[in-house]
């Protein structure tokens, strides 16, 4: 299958739209808002990667798609379209039972947590493709096999009769990736799949869920604090603050023409763009009381170009481009003209530089 251009991507079919998702979580007595009318759609066949501090709400969006809120936590209000139904609706775990695995499958930072110590891992990817594929004996170890070489395990044949504890970190994220395969998912998300793995393993486990993008038909979510990571393999970017995406533009844009401020702050803090023999830069402040009401822009009191009306309303939403939008009022046409950090302006030199 030839691979889509973005533009064909983004003309495409919506295969989830999440619109005003709002999520509050109750604890000891007092309501927390970690999602504040947070809406996306998602692409059939896209990489799309959300970025943002920790705390900024990545988890709790992406696992309101797949019912996976802790007990504490609810869906406020919004709609959450897939397959023509409004999962923000659904109550209960027969509902979520249709979806988890089958139609969006996750993979999480640290594999251990997902992988059984006590069975092999050619039976852990076999259970999986008995449940959602319906395969039986033979028929289903030969398929789990196949995907065990797809996810680039050599030898499966002989590591489908390990145990986790026989792998490396990187292989067993290999693994992990091998279960959410093996549910024949539609969507894929991965949280932070490669945080815990060194350098060069993080590279091939990131080539190698975009080698599976094309063969399984994925649509793929990647969730990261660290928009260096993402780079090479998402299309699009969604930047998230304390509970909302701020900008979403596809790589090139949110990369070489970053709008909003706080984008530019998460760019300039970026290691590989640091100066050599300067301290990295680290974004003052800290993000707000998710208690408490948030009014106007959530970034403003960090901000050190904000506006007055930063602090008095918030943002809607300004489009860059047809692919490209911003919640500043920096974008207003009657706002004063700012120029972002002179690191952000020079931006593409330095990555061209890097990517030599
Ligand atoms: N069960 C819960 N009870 C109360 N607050 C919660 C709960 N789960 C998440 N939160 C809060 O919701 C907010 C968003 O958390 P979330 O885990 O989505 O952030 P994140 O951007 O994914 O960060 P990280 O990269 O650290 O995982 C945070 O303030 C977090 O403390």
């Amino acid at each position: 299958m030839a691979q889509k251009s973005i533009e064909e991507i983004l003309n495409g079919e919506v295969i989830l739209s999440a619109e005003d998702v709002v999520i509050k979580f109750n604890l000891r007595g007092q309501e927390l808002t970690a999602i504040r009318g947070a809406s996306l759609d998602l692409h059939k066949g896209e990489s799309l990667a959300i970025v943002g501090e920790s705390g900024s709400g990545k988890s709790v969006f992406t696992k309101s798609f797949m019912g996976l809120l802790d007990a504490n936590g609810r869906i406020e209000s919004g709609k959450i379209m897939y397959k023509n139904q409004d999962m923000a609706r659904y109550k209960t775990e027969d509902d979520w039972i249709k979806i988890r695995g089958k139609e969006i499958a996750m993979v999480f930072q640290d594999p251990m947590t997902s992988l059984n110590p006590l069975k092999t891992v050619g039976k852990q990817v076999q259970e999986s493709i008995e449940l959602h594929q319906g395969l039986k004996g033979e028929e289903a170890r030969r398929l789990t096999i196949e995907i065990l070489n797809d996810v680039g395990i050599t030898d499966p044949e002989r590591r489908y009769r390990q145990y986790p504890h026989e792998f490396s970190g990187g292989m067993r994220q290999r693994v992990v990736i091998a279960i959410a395969v093996a549910c024949n998912p539609n969507i894929l998300i991965c949280d932070e799949p490669t945080t815990a793995l060194d350098v060069t393993i993080q590279a091939q486990i990131l080539q190698l869920l975009k080698n599976l993008q094309q063969k399984y038909d994925l649509t793929i979510i990647y969730i990261t604090h660290d928009l260096g990571v993402v780079a090479n393999v998402a299309d699009r970017i969604a930047v998230m603050y304390a509970g909302d995406i701020v900008e979403l533009g596809t790589a090139e844009e949110v990369f070489f023409d970053p709008k909003h401020p706080y984008t530019w702050a998460l760019l300039s803090s970026l290691p590989q763009l640091g100066i050599k023999g300067e301290p990295l830069y680290s974004i003052k402040g800290t993000p707000p009381n998710l208690f408490k009401e948030i009014v106007g822009d959530a970034f403003a009191p960090r901000n050190p170009r904000a506006l007055k009306i930063d602090f008095e309303q918030r943002p809607p939403y300004f489009e860059v481009s047809p692919t490209h939008k911003a919640r500043t009022w920096l974008l207003d046409p009657r706002a004063p003209k700012v120029e972002p950090p002179l690191m952000i302006q020079k931006m593409r030199e330095k990555w061209g530089a890097l990517n030599e």
